[in-house]
Protein backbone atom coordinates (compact mmCIF):
# COMPACT_ATOMS: atom_id res chain seq x y z
CA UNK A 1 0.00 0.00 0.00
CA UNK A 2 2.76 1.87 0.71
CA UNK A 3 3.33 5.11 -1.92
CA UNK A 4 7.11 4.16 -1.90
CA UNK A 5 9.16 2.51 -4.54
CA UNK A 6 9.43 -1.53 -3.84
CA UNK A 7 13.14 -2.11 -2.42
CA UNK A 8 13.91 -5.87 -2.24
CA UNK A 9 16.76 -5.54 0.81
CA UNK A 10 18.37 -2.21 2.01
CA UNK A 11 21.63 -2.60 3.39
CA UNK A 12 23.08 -1.28 6.42
CA UNK A 13 26.60 -0.71 7.10
CA UNK A 14 28.16 -1.14 10.02
CA UNK A 15 27.57 2.26 11.93
CA UNK A 16 29.14 3.05 15.74
CA UNK A 17 27.64 6.46 16.58
CA UNK A 18 23.90 7.98 16.85
CA UNK A 19 22.67 11.40 17.49
CA UNK A 20 20.12 14.03 16.54
CA UNK A 21 16.72 14.94 16.94
CA UNK A 22 13.95 12.95 15.59
CA UNK A 23 9.58 14.78 15.42
CA UNK A 24 8.38 11.85 15.86
CA UNK A 25 5.03 10.62 13.39
CA UNK A 26 1.85 10.76 15.44
CA UNK A 27 0.66 8.04 17.37
CA UNK A 28 -1.25 4.82 15.25
CA UNK A 29 -2.96 3.73 18.68
CA UNK A 30 -4.21 7.70 18.79
CA UNK A 31 -4.74 8.39 14.90
CA UNK A 32 -7.24 5.42 14.63
CA UNK A 33 -8.97 5.82 17.88
CA UNK A 34 -9.67 9.43 16.78
CA UNK A 35 -10.59 9.08 13.66
CA UNK A 36 -13.29 7.18 14.97
CA UNK A 37 -14.87 9.05 17.48
CA UNK A 38 -14.25 11.65 15.26
CA UNK A 39 -16.82 9.47 13.32
CA UNK A 40 -19.29 9.20 15.63
CA UNK A 41 -19.27 12.37 17.46
CA UNK A 42 -21.97 15.31 16.85
CA UNK A 43 -19.91 18.34 15.55
CA UNK A 44 -16.52 18.79 12.82
CA UNK A 45 -13.16 17.25 14.57
CA UNK A 46 -10.40 18.86 12.90
CA UNK A 47 -7.50 16.58 13.52
CA UNK A 48 -3.84 17.51 13.56
CA UNK A 49 -0.67 15.49 13.87
CA UNK A 50 -2.53 12.27 12.53
CA UNK A 51 -0.25 9.20 11.32
CA UNK A 52 -0.23 8.79 7.65
CA UNK A 53 0.57 4.89 6.90
CA UNK A 54 -1.38 1.96 5.79
CA UNK A 55 -2.96 1.57 9.38
CA UNK A 56 -4.66 5.24 8.89
CA UNK A 57 -4.75 5.25 5.36
CA UNK A 58 -7.08 1.88 5.96
CA UNK A 59 -9.08 3.67 8.51
CA UNK A 60 -9.84 6.67 6.46
CA UNK A 61 -10.98 4.61 3.63
CA UNK A 62 -13.93 2.52 5.41
CA UNK A 63 -14.39 5.67 6.93
CA UNK A 64 -15.18 7.70 3.33
CA UNK A 65 -16.94 4.42 2.43
CA UNK A 66 -19.34 4.81 5.23
CA UNK A 67 -20.11 8.06 3.86
CA UNK A 68 -18.40 9.85 6.47
CA UNK A 69 -17.61 13.47 5.11
CA UNK A 70 -13.69 13.75 5.37
CA UNK A 71 -11.45 16.38 4.33
CA UNK A 72 -7.72 16.68 3.94
CA UNK A 73 -5.85 19.44 5.20
CA UNK A 74 -2.91 21.15 4.22
CA UNK A 75 -1.38 18.09 4.48
CA UNK A 76 -1.33 14.50 4.65
CA UNK A 77 -1.29 14.80 8.90
CA UNK A 78 -4.76 17.14 8.99
CA UNK A 79 -7.61 15.66 8.34
CA UNK A 80 -11.45 17.59 9.83
CA UNK A 81 -13.76 14.40 9.91
CA UNK A 82 -17.39 15.18 10.36
CA UNK A 83 -19.25 12.71 12.55
CA UNK A 84 -22.74 11.94 13.77
CA UNK A 85 -24.43 8.93 16.04
CA UNK A 86 -24.68 6.46 12.91
CA UNK A 87 -22.58 6.23 9.67
CA UNK A 88 -24.62 7.62 6.95
CA UNK A 89 -23.95 4.55 4.64
CA UNK A 90 -25.47 0.94 6.03
CA UNK A 91 -23.97 -1.21 3.26
CA UNK A 92 -20.23 -1.15 2.56
CA UNK A 93 -17.07 -3.66 1.99
CA UNK A 94 -14.04 -3.19 3.72
CA UNK A 95 -10.58 -3.62 3.08
CA UNK A 96 -9.14 -3.07 6.46
CA UNK A 97 -5.20 -4.73 5.50
CA UNK A 98 -3.51 -5.45 8.72
CA UNK A 99 -4.56 -3.11 11.50
CA UNK A 100 -5.94 -4.55 14.32
CA UNK A 101 -6.85 -1.21 15.64
CA UNK A 102 -9.06 -0.95 12.18
CA UNK A 103 -10.54 -3.95 11.92
CA UNK A 104 -11.33 -4.62 15.65
CA UNK A 105 -13.24 -0.79 17.04
CA UNK A 106 -14.83 -0.76 13.16
CA UNK A 107 -16.49 -4.14 13.52
CA UNK A 108 -17.73 -3.12 17.24
CA UNK A 109 -19.15 -0.16 15.45
CA UNK A 110 -21.05 -1.36 12.77
CA UNK A 111 -22.33 -4.76 14.52
CA UNK A 112 -23.98 -2.80 16.96
CA UNK A 113 -25.67 0.05 14.53
CA UNK A 114 -26.19 -2.62 12.19
CA UNK A 115 -26.46 -2.57 8.52
CA UNK A 116 -25.03 -5.09 5.50
CA UNK A 117 -20.93 -4.67 6.00
CA UNK A 118 -18.20 -7.08 4.95
CA UNK A 119 -14.63 -6.44 6.53
CA UNK A 120 -11.81 -8.28 5.36
CA UNK A 121 -7.93 -7.49 5.28
CA UNK A 122 -4.41 -9.06 3.97
CA UNK A 123 -4.17 -13.06 4.76
CA UNK A 124 -2.70 -12.30 8.01
CA UNK A 125 -4.70 -10.60 8.91
CA UNK A 126 -7.55 -14.10 8.56
CA UNK A 127 -5.21 -15.46 10.95
CA UNK A 128 -5.27 -13.07 13.83
CA UNK A 129 -8.19 -14.18 16.06
CA UNK A 130 -11.00 -11.77 16.25
CA UNK A 131 -13.43 -14.25 18.23
CA UNK A 132 -13.94 -13.03 21.54
CA UNK A 133 -14.83 -10.00 20.06
CA UNK A 134 -17.19 -11.36 18.17
CA UNK A 135 -18.53 -13.52 20.73
CA UNK A 136 -19.36 -10.54 23.34
CA UNK A 137 -20.90 -8.41 20.48
CA UNK A 138 -23.27 -11.80 19.42
CA UNK A 139 -23.89 -11.58 23.09
CA UNK A 140 -25.19 -7.80 23.09
CA UNK A 141 -27.38 -9.27 20.33
CA UNK A 142 -25.45 -7.94 17.00
CA UNK A 143 -25.32 -9.91 13.70
CA UNK A 144 -21.83 -10.46 12.90
CA UNK A 145 -20.97 -13.76 10.67
CA UNK A 146 -17.80 -15.77 10.10
CA UNK A 147 -17.04 -15.55 6.08
CA UNK A 148 -14.18 -17.82 6.26
CA UNK A 149 -12.57 -19.62 8.93
CA UNK A 150 -14.38 -19.82 12.88
CA UNK A 151 -13.08 -17.11 15.02
CA UNK A 152 -11.22 -15.03 12.13
CA UNK A 153 -11.80 -12.68 10.08
CA UNK A 154 -13.62 -11.95 7.12
CA UNK A 155 -16.38 -11.29 8.89
CA UNK A 156 -19.87 -9.88 7.66
CA UNK A 157 -22.04 -7.92 9.66
CA UNK A 158 -26.08 -7.78 9.50
CA UNK A 159 -28.80 -6.21 11.22
CA UNK A 160 -29.55 -7.68 14.68
CA UNK A 161 -30.98 -6.76 17.75
CA UNK A 162 -29.34 -4.98 20.98
CA UNK A 163 -31.39 -6.23 23.65
CA UNK A 164 -29.30 -7.85 26.49
CA UNK A 165 -30.16 -6.12 29.64
CA UNK A 166 -27.08 -7.68 31.96
CA UNK A 167 -23.60 -6.98 31.09
CA UNK A 168 -21.52 -8.57 28.13
CA UNK A 169 -18.69 -10.24 28.89
CA UNK A 170 -15.62 -10.44 26.88
CA UNK A 171 -12.26 -11.80 27.56
CA UNK A 172 -8.99 -9.83 27.94
CA UNK A 173 -6.10 -11.84 27.53
CA UNK A 174 -5.78 -12.36 23.78
CA UNK A 175 -6.04 -9.07 22.95
CA UNK A 176 -6.73 -5.64 24.60
CA UNK A 177 -8.40 -3.93 21.01
CA UNK A 178 -11.58 -6.17 21.89
CA UNK A 179 -11.85 -4.62 24.95
CA UNK A 180 -11.45 -1.61 23.14
CA UNK A 181 -13.47 -1.98 20.70
CA UNK A 182 -16.42 -2.60 22.88
CA UNK A 183 -15.88 0.63 24.65
CA UNK A 184 -15.21 2.69 21.84
CA UNK A 185 -18.55 1.64 20.30
CA UNK A 186 -20.48 1.89 23.62
CA UNK A 187 -22.76 4.77 22.94
CA UNK A 188 -24.27 3.07 20.22
CA UNK A 189 -25.22 0.48 22.36
CA UNK A 190 -26.34 2.75 24.96
CA UNK A 191 -28.41 4.56 22.41
CA UNK A 192 -30.24 1.05 21.21
CA UNK A 193 -30.88 -0.15 24.56
CA UNK A 194 -31.54 3.19 26.49
CA UNK A 195 -29.50 1.37 29.36
CA UNK A 196 -26.19 1.70 31.12
CA UNK A 197 -23.82 -0.79 28.62
CA UNK A 198 -21.40 -2.66 31.14
CA UNK A 199 -18.72 -4.73 30.06
CA UNK A 200 -17.14 -7.69 32.40
CA UNK A 201 -13.88 -8.72 31.49
CA UNK A 202 -13.14 -12.50 31.74
CA UNK A 203 -9.36 -13.68 31.90
CA UNK A 204 -6.33 -11.52 33.01
CA UNK A 205 -6.02 -8.31 31.29
CA UNK A 206 -3.23 -7.34 28.43
CA UNK A 207 -1.98 -4.90 27.20
CA UNK A 208 -3.33 -2.68 29.90
CA UNK A 209 -2.20 1.07 28.87
CA UNK A 210 -4.08 0.48 25.69
CA UNK A 211 -7.11 0.76 27.53
CA UNK A 212 -6.13 3.78 29.73
CA UNK A 213 -5.67 5.43 25.98
CA UNK A 214 -9.34 4.46 24.94
CA UNK A 215 -10.69 5.83 27.99
CA UNK A 216 -8.67 8.73 27.83
CA UNK A 217 -9.59 9.76 24.29
CA UNK A 218 -13.70 8.31 24.90
CA UNK A 219 -13.50 11.49 27.92
CA UNK A 220 -12.15 14.31 25.18
CA UNK A 221 -15.05 13.70 23.12
CA UNK A 222 -17.60 14.02 26.21
CA UNK A 223 -18.26 10.25 27.15
CA UNK A 224 -17.21 9.47 30.62
CA UNK A 225 -16.75 5.17 31.34
CA UNK A 226 -17.13 4.37 35.04
CA UNK A 227 -14.64 1.27 36.21
CA UNK A 228 -14.11 -1.12 38.72
CA UNK A 229 -10.53 -1.71 38.45
CA UNK A 230 -9.43 -4.14 35.03
CA UNK A 231 -13.04 -5.90 35.23
CA UNK A 232 -16.11 -3.97 35.43
CA UNK A 233 -16.59 -1.11 32.81
CA UNK A 234 -20.13 0.68 32.29
CA UNK A 235 -20.53 3.35 30.33
CA UNK A 236 -23.82 5.45 31.12
CA UNK A 237 -27.28 5.27 29.07
CA UNK A 238 -26.84 8.87 28.40
CA UNK A 239 -23.33 8.66 27.06
CA UNK A 240 -22.80 10.45 23.24
CA UNK A 241 -19.66 11.80 21.34
CA UNK A 242 -19.57 15.40 20.94
CA UNK A 243 -16.75 16.60 19.12
CA UNK A 244 -14.07 18.41 21.02
CA UNK A 245 -13.86 20.88 17.75
CA UNK A 246 -9.89 20.61 17.50
CA UNK A 247 -7.82 17.47 18.61
CA UNK A 248 -4.01 16.77 18.11
CA UNK A 249 -2.11 13.52 18.09
CA UNK A 250 0.94 12.77 20.11
CA UNK A 251 3.92 11.21 18.37
CA UNK A 252 4.21 7.31 18.35
CA UNK A 253 5.53 6.21 21.83
CA UNK A 254 6.59 2.52 19.91
CA UNK A 255 8.42 4.59 16.81
CA UNK A 256 9.89 6.28 19.51
CA UNK A 257 11.63 2.72 21.10
CA UNK A 258 13.94 2.67 17.84
CA UNK A 259 15.52 6.16 18.57
CA UNK A 260 15.99 6.31 22.47
CA UNK A 261 17.50 2.82 21.88
CA UNK A 262 19.80 4.46 19.61
CA UNK A 263 20.81 6.97 21.94
CA UNK A 264 21.79 4.11 23.97
CA UNK A 265 23.64 1.87 22.79
CA UNK A 266 25.56 5.43 19.78
CA UNK A 267 26.35 7.61 22.29
CA UNK A 268 23.29 10.12 21.73
CA UNK A 269 22.48 12.31 22.82
CA UNK A 270 19.27 11.16 20.25
CA UNK A 271 15.91 13.02 21.35
CA UNK A 272 12.39 12.74 20.04
CA UNK A 273 9.65 15.39 19.96
CA UNK A 274 5.90 14.97 19.88
CA UNK A 275 5.99 12.31 23.11
CA UNK A 276 6.95 13.83 27.08
CA UNK A 277 6.09 14.43 30.16
CA UNK A 278 1.78 14.03 29.71
CA UNK A 279 2.24 11.46 27.37
CA UNK A 280 -1.26 9.06 27.36
CA UNK A 281 0.61 6.05 25.83
CA UNK A 282 2.19 3.15 28.20
CA UNK A 283 5.23 2.47 25.81
CA UNK A 284 6.73 5.85 26.94
CA UNK A 285 7.26 3.53 30.03
CA UNK A 286 10.30 1.77 27.40
CA UNK A 287 12.79 4.51 28.51
CA UNK A 288 12.55 3.00 32.26
CA UNK A 289 13.52 -0.50 30.24
CA UNK A 290 16.13 1.86 29.12
CA UNK A 291 17.41 3.68 31.98
CA UNK A 292 17.31 0.09 33.74
CA UNK A 293 19.98 -0.93 31.07
CA UNK A 294 22.34 1.91 31.89
CA UNK A 295 21.27 4.36 30.06
CA UNK A 296 20.67 7.85 30.50
CA UNK A 297 16.91 9.42 30.12
CA UNK A 298 15.45 13.17 30.35
CA UNK A 299 11.96 14.01 29.53
CA UNK A 300 10.46 17.24 29.22
CA UNK A 301 7.12 18.30 27.97
CA UNK A 302 7.16 17.43 24.74
CA UNK A 303 10.83 15.39 24.46
CA UNK A 304 12.53 12.63 25.37
CA UNK A 305 16.26 12.26 24.80
CA UNK A 306 18.78 8.87 25.92
CA UNK A 307 22.03 9.49 25.83
CA UNK A 308 23.82 5.92 26.52
CA UNK A 309 27.04 3.25 26.12
CA UNK A 310 29.17 3.19 22.59
CA UNK A 311 28.36 -0.75 22.23
CA UNK A 312 30.78 -0.59 19.32
CA UNK A 313 33.45 0.20 21.08
CA UNK A 314 32.47 -2.66 23.54
CA UNK A 315 30.81 -1.09 25.92
CA UNK A 316 27.71 -2.89 27.39
CA UNK A 317 24.20 -2.77 27.99
CA UNK A 318 22.94 -4.22 31.76
CA UNK A 319 21.22 -7.19 31.25
CA UNK A 320 17.40 -7.93 32.31
CA UNK A 321 14.55 -10.37 33.02
CA UNK A 322 11.15 -8.27 32.96
CA UNK A 323 7.87 -8.23 32.34
CA UNK A 324 6.88 -6.59 28.97
CA UNK A 325 3.18 -7.50 29.15
CA UNK A 326 2.29 -3.68 29.35
CA UNK A 327 4.67 -2.90 26.29
CA UNK A 328 4.34 -5.28 24.48
CA UNK A 329 5.38 -3.71 21.15
CA UNK A 330 8.18 -1.34 22.29
CA UNK A 331 9.15 -4.83 24.09
CA UNK A 332 10.39 -6.19 20.61
CA UNK A 333 13.14 -2.99 20.82
CA UNK A 334 14.92 -4.26 23.69
CA UNK A 335 14.52 -7.78 22.18
CA UNK A 336 16.88 -6.88 19.92
CA UNK A 337 18.91 -4.38 22.25
CA UNK A 338 19.76 -7.83 24.26
CA UNK A 339 22.29 -8.05 22.09
CA UNK A 340 24.38 -5.53 24.00
CA UNK A 341 23.93 -6.56 27.38
CA UNK A 342 26.25 -8.06 29.45
CA UNK A 343 24.29 -11.54 30.18
CA UNK A 344 21.12 -13.23 28.72
CA UNK A 345 17.88 -11.44 29.17
CA UNK A 346 14.20 -12.60 29.42
CA UNK A 347 11.26 -11.39 28.35
CA UNK A 348 8.62 -12.41 29.82
CA UNK A 349 4.61 -12.52 29.11
CA UNK A 350 4.95 -11.72 25.75
CA UNK A 351 2.12 -14.34 24.44
CA UNK A 352 0.52 -11.79 22.15
CA UNK A 353 3.32 -11.64 20.25
CA UNK A 354 2.17 -14.41 18.60
CA UNK A 355 -0.92 -13.32 17.22
CA UNK A 356 0.03 -10.15 15.70
CA UNK A 357 1.40 -9.28 12.30
CA UNK A 358 3.36 -12.83 12.89
CA UNK A 359 4.66 -15.10 15.53
CA UNK A 360 6.70 -12.66 16.85
CA UNK A 361 8.50 -15.03 19.33
CA UNK A 362 8.75 -17.03 16.28
CA UNK A 363 10.62 -14.58 14.18
CA UNK A 364 12.39 -13.00 16.76
CA UNK A 365 13.96 -16.19 17.55
CA UNK A 366 14.86 -17.01 13.98
CA UNK A 367 16.52 -13.76 13.03
CA UNK A 368 18.10 -13.35 16.58
CA UNK A 369 19.47 -16.38 16.07
CA UNK A 370 21.16 -15.10 12.20
CA UNK A 371 23.33 -13.07 14.03
CA UNK A 372 25.00 -14.93 16.43
CA UNK A 373 22.65 -15.36 19.16
CA UNK A 374 21.63 -18.10 21.37
CA UNK A 375 17.58 -17.43 21.92
CA UNK A 376 15.72 -19.74 23.62
CA UNK A 377 11.57 -19.34 23.45
CA UNK A 378 8.41 -20.45 25.61
CA UNK A 379 4.73 -19.85 24.48
CA UNK A 380 5.10 -16.79 26.25
CA UNK A 381 8.77 -15.57 26.64
CA UNK A 382 12.04 -14.89 24.77
CA UNK A 383 15.78 -15.80 26.26
CA UNK A 384 18.53 -13.71 24.38
CA UNK A 385 22.19 -14.32 25.24
CA UNK A 386 24.45 -12.18 23.09
CA UNK A 387 26.81 -12.95 20.26
CA UNK A 388 30.07 -14.48 21.36
CA UNK A 389 31.12 -13.67 17.75
CA UNK A 390 28.68 -11.64 15.05
CA UNK A 391 27.56 -12.96 11.82
CA UNK A 392 26.82 -10.99 8.77
CA UNK A 393 23.44 -11.54 8.17
CA UNK A 394 20.21 -11.56 6.12
CA UNK A 395 17.72 -10.54 8.21
CA UNK A 396 13.76 -11.36 7.23
CA UNK A 397 11.19 -9.12 8.57
CA UNK A 398 8.37 -11.26 8.35
CA UNK A 399 5.83 -8.69 7.23
CA UNK A 400 6.08 -6.94 10.41
CA UNK A 401 7.12 -3.71 10.39
CA UNK A 402 8.41 -3.56 13.93
CA UNK A 403 10.79 -6.67 12.80
CA UNK A 404 12.30 -4.04 10.61
CA UNK A 405 12.18 -1.15 12.51
CA UNK A 406 13.89 -2.73 14.97
CA UNK A 407 16.97 -4.96 13.28
CA UNK A 408 17.84 -1.86 12.45
CA UNK A 409 19.56 -1.59 15.83
CA UNK A 410 21.96 -4.75 14.81
CA UNK A 411 23.68 -2.29 12.57
CA UNK A 412 25.93 -1.55 15.51
CA UNK A 413 27.38 -5.39 16.01
CA UNK A 414 30.13 -4.63 13.53
CA UNK A 415 29.11 -6.22 10.55
CA UNK A 416 26.85 -5.89 7.38
CA UNK A 417 23.17 -6.40 8.23
CA UNK A 418 21.10 -7.04 5.32
CA UNK A 419 17.15 -6.35 5.86
CA UNK A 420 14.38 -7.84 3.61
CA UNK A 421 11.42 -6.58 2.52
CA UNK A 422 12.41 -3.26 4.18
CA UNK A 423 9.07 -1.39 2.65
CA UNK A 424 6.84 -3.48 5.52
CA UNK A 425 7.33 -0.20 7.02
CA UNK A 426 4.55 1.46 5.37
CA UNK A 427 2.23 -0.18 8.21
CA UNK A 428 3.08 2.39 10.67
CA UNK A 429 6.39 4.37 9.78
CA UNK A 430 6.96 4.71 5.98
CA UNK A 431 10.09 6.88 6.10
CA UNK A 432 11.79 5.51 9.15
CA UNK A 433 14.68 4.00 7.47
CA UNK A 434 15.80 7.65 6.33
CA UNK A 435 14.86 9.38 9.63
CA UNK A 436 17.33 6.13 11.18
CA UNK A 437 20.27 7.24 8.34
CA UNK A 438 20.06 10.81 9.51
CA UNK A 439 21.06 9.70 12.84
CA UNK A 440 23.71 6.98 12.76
CA UNK A 441 27.46 7.37 11.51
CA UNK A 442 30.24 4.77 10.68
O1 LIG B 1 -5.10 -0.81 21.12
C1 LIG B 1 -4.06 -0.56 20.51
O2 LIG B 1 -3.87 0.53 19.93
C2 LIG B 1 -2.99 -1.58 20.47
C3 LIG B 1 -2.97 -2.59 21.40
C4 LIG B 1 -1.90 -3.60 21.47
O3 LIG B 1 -2.45 -4.82 21.02
P1 LIG B 1 -2.93 -6.03 22.02
O4 LIG B 1 -3.94 -5.49 22.94
O5 LIG B 1 -3.48 -7.02 21.04
O6 LIG B 1 -1.69 -6.50 22.73
C5 LIG B 1 -0.70 -3.22 20.60
O7 LIG B 1 0.14 -4.32 20.42
C6 LIG B 1 -1.14 -2.69 19.25
O8 LIG B 1 -0.05 -2.36 18.45
C7 LIG B 1 -1.97 -1.45 19.41
C1 LIG C 1 0.40 -5.23 17.00
C2 LIG C 1 0.47 -4.17 16.19
O1 LIG C 1 -0.52 -3.74 15.38
P1 LIG C 1 -2.11 -3.89 15.37
O2 LIG C 1 -2.63 -2.52 15.70
O3 LIG C 1 -2.46 -4.30 13.96
O4 LIG C 1 -2.53 -4.91 16.39
C3 LIG C 1 1.71 -3.35 16.12
O5 LIG C 1 1.66 -2.26 15.52
O6 LIG C 1 2.75 -3.76 16.66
Amino acid sequence: MSDAPHLSHLDLSPVRTARGTVALPGSKSISNRVLLLAALAEGTTRVTGLLDSDDTRVMLAALRALGVPVAQGSDSSEVSVTGAARFPGSHATLFMGNAGTAIRPLTAALAMMGGHYLLSGVPRMHERPIGDLVDALRMLGARVAYQGKEGYPPLSIGVGDLTLKGPVRVNGSVSSQFLTALLLAAPLATAATGRDFVIEVDGELISKPYVEITLNLMARFGVTAHRDGWTRFTVPASARYTSPGQILVEGDASSASYFLALGAIGGGPVRVTGVGEGSIQGDVAFANTLAAMGATVHTGPDWIETTGVRVAQGERLRAFDSDFNLIPDAAMTAAVLALYADGPCTLRNIASWRVKETDRIHAMETELRKLGATVTATHDSLTVTPPAHWTPAEIGTWDDHRMAMCFSLAAFGGQPVRILDPNCVSKTFPTYFDVYAGLVAG
